[in-house]
């Protein structure tokens, strides 16, 4: 089955099950565009070219022989099957694919972070890149025009260019930034999301829209500009891309009927109204990859500030932040928690045995150990040097001793081979402190306790935990600490 380049690819399916909706999809397409044409002569909307494109580069591996022959295939069959001749269906088909296989030349080089309009520069690639489609498509169509339908060559070739890079600057987009999760999912998390304070941009474009109709004139095109850039700021760029779609096709069927004809007498208002509509879905794309790319380096950002460079576990100040919050939430809940500090023993003899980067290379798998035998909902953090802590919420005293218990032989059980030979072991003694929910206690106070009993793992040889009993000796003892 094709993988796709993107982190999202459908559920496993044989490669004809592929090949079929593939094919449905580009006749869905192609028929589209065949019912929008207007009589006599070429569709101004063919989306066809564009679904094409999008998909060959969305999910690459398609790009290969029997993709091209079955869209071959299917553009010939679908205007075959709507009254076209074989002449002019193979003379059309050779154009579209020409133009596709241009744009698909020139745009698969980009990396994917390009290819999914997540760089600043992105859109103006995909511009280039459906500049080159719509040359290859009108140089080898504007002779289908002159043949068939007795159009002067340069017209033709315009008509072609402006109508070809408008599809695909507004259909491609759609296809690169389709969500990366099953449909289902992103319905779901739509739904999760929609407030009327978050359908306003939308209700911004409607009345944007209505006001274009309502008023007309050469400035009309331009009413809706602010209303997709705000929602390119509000939404998720495939929303944004599937919003350009529709205003931009919404606008070529409103010129359509009674102010431009999508034939040749009107070719320079046609070909302007194209390019218009190409370069509007621009701004709102490029804010929206802008918007995507920001929240991801803040995304990055924040988890480089709040996790440990060498482990990757929570940082000591994200460690206490994220435990306080937790640990106030099972106490008004009722629950009951616990905290555990983990040291490693006699970490000071692999450094100075192995050296300063052996030492790094232990406590990333010790880090990794911890966290692979700890349950989803526990919280890891790096405390210090080689010391660990980790809250347990919502577990009774006993199944915290089992968690100590499995912590130790992973760790115990854990080796770590170095380049150069030797093969590192480690062991790790715990200290933990219970809370039954009863009493309300900070997680300094815990951690204090669980030191504590640390201090007691240790002093019983090492490679083993102790449970801290709270006793007022002990208070006084830990409010010394
Ligand atoms: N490689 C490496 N070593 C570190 C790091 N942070 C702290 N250490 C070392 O960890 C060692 C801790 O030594 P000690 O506090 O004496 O403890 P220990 O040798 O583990 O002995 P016990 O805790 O008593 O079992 C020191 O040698 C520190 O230099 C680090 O990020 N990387």
């Amino acid at each position: 089955m094709p993988r796709s380049t993107f982190a999202y690819s459908p559920r496993p399916v044989s490669l004809t099950v592929y090949f079929i909706g593939f094919a449905l999809c580009l006749l869905l397409a192609c028929l589209t565009g065949i019912l929008a044409r207007p009589t006599g002569f070429l569709s101004s909307f063919w989306p066809a070219n564009g679904v094409l494109l999008g998909m060959l580069l969305r999910w690459p591996e398609l790009a290969q022989r029997t993709s091209w022959l079955i869209a071959s295939a299917v553009f010939v069959l679908a205007d075959l099957v709507t009254g076209s001749s074989l002449l002019a269906a193979v003379w059309l088909t050779a154009a579209n694919l020409t133009g596709v296989a241009c744009g698909w030349w020139f745009l698969q080089r980009l990396d994917t972070a390009q290819l999914q309009l997540r760089q600043q520069t992105s859109v103006l690639y995909l511009l280039a890149g459906c500049v080159i489609a719509a040359a290859g498509a009108s140089l080898v169509g504007a002779g289908a025009g002159v043949h068939l339908f007795a159009s002067h060559w340069l017209q033709s070739a315009l008509m072609w260019f402006s109508t070809e890079l408008m599809n695909f600057m507004l259909i491609v987009p759609v296809i690169l930034s389709l969500p990366e999760c099953s449909p289902r999912r992103w319905l779901s998390r739509v739904e999760s999301r929609v407030s009327w304070k978050l359908l306003l941009p939308l209700l911004f474009v409607l009345a944007t829209e209505y006001a274009a109709l309502a008023l007309g004139g050469p400035g009309a095109m331009a009413f809706s500009v602010p209303a997709l850039l705000w929602c390119a700021l509000s939404y998720s760029l495939f929303t944004t891309a599937l919003l350009g779609l529709v205003v931009c096709t919404w606008k070529v069927a409103t010129l359509s009927m009674g102010i431009i004809d999508f034939t040749p007498a009107d070719v320079e208002l046609m070909v302007s109204l194209c390019f218009g509509l190409t370069l509007l879905s621009m701004g709102p794309l490029a804010v929206a990859g802008a918007q995507l790319q920001r929240a991801e380096q803040l995304q990055r950002l924040n988890r480089a500030a709040s996790h440990d460079s060498l482990t990757d576990v929570l940082a000591r100040g994200a460690f206490m932040d994220q435990g306080q919050r937790l640990l106030e939430r099972l106490q008004h809940e009722g629950s009951p928690v616990a905290v555990l500090m983990l040291d490693l023993d006699h970490f000071k003899r692999v450094n100075d045995s192995h050296g300063h980067a052996a030492g790094d290379a232990l406590l990333r798998a010790c880090a990794k150990t911890m966290l692979r035998v700890s349950r989803p909902q526990d919280l890891l953090g790096r405390i210090g040097g080689e010391e660990f802590a980790m809250l347990l919420p919502g577990v009774p005293a006993a199944a915290a001793e089992q968690i100590a218990t499995r912590i130790c032989a992973a760790v115990r059980s854990q080796r770590v081979a170095l380049r150069d030979g030797p093969v590192l072991r480690a062991t790790v003694s715990v200290g933990i402190a219970w809370n039954g929910g009863g009493t309300a206690q900070t997680l300094e106070e815990l951690l204090r306790r669980a030191d504590i009993a640390l201090y007691d793992a240790k002093a019983a040889g090492r490679d083993g935990w102790q449970r801290h009993h709270a006793s007022p000796a002990r208070a006084a003892l830990a409010a010394q600490v």
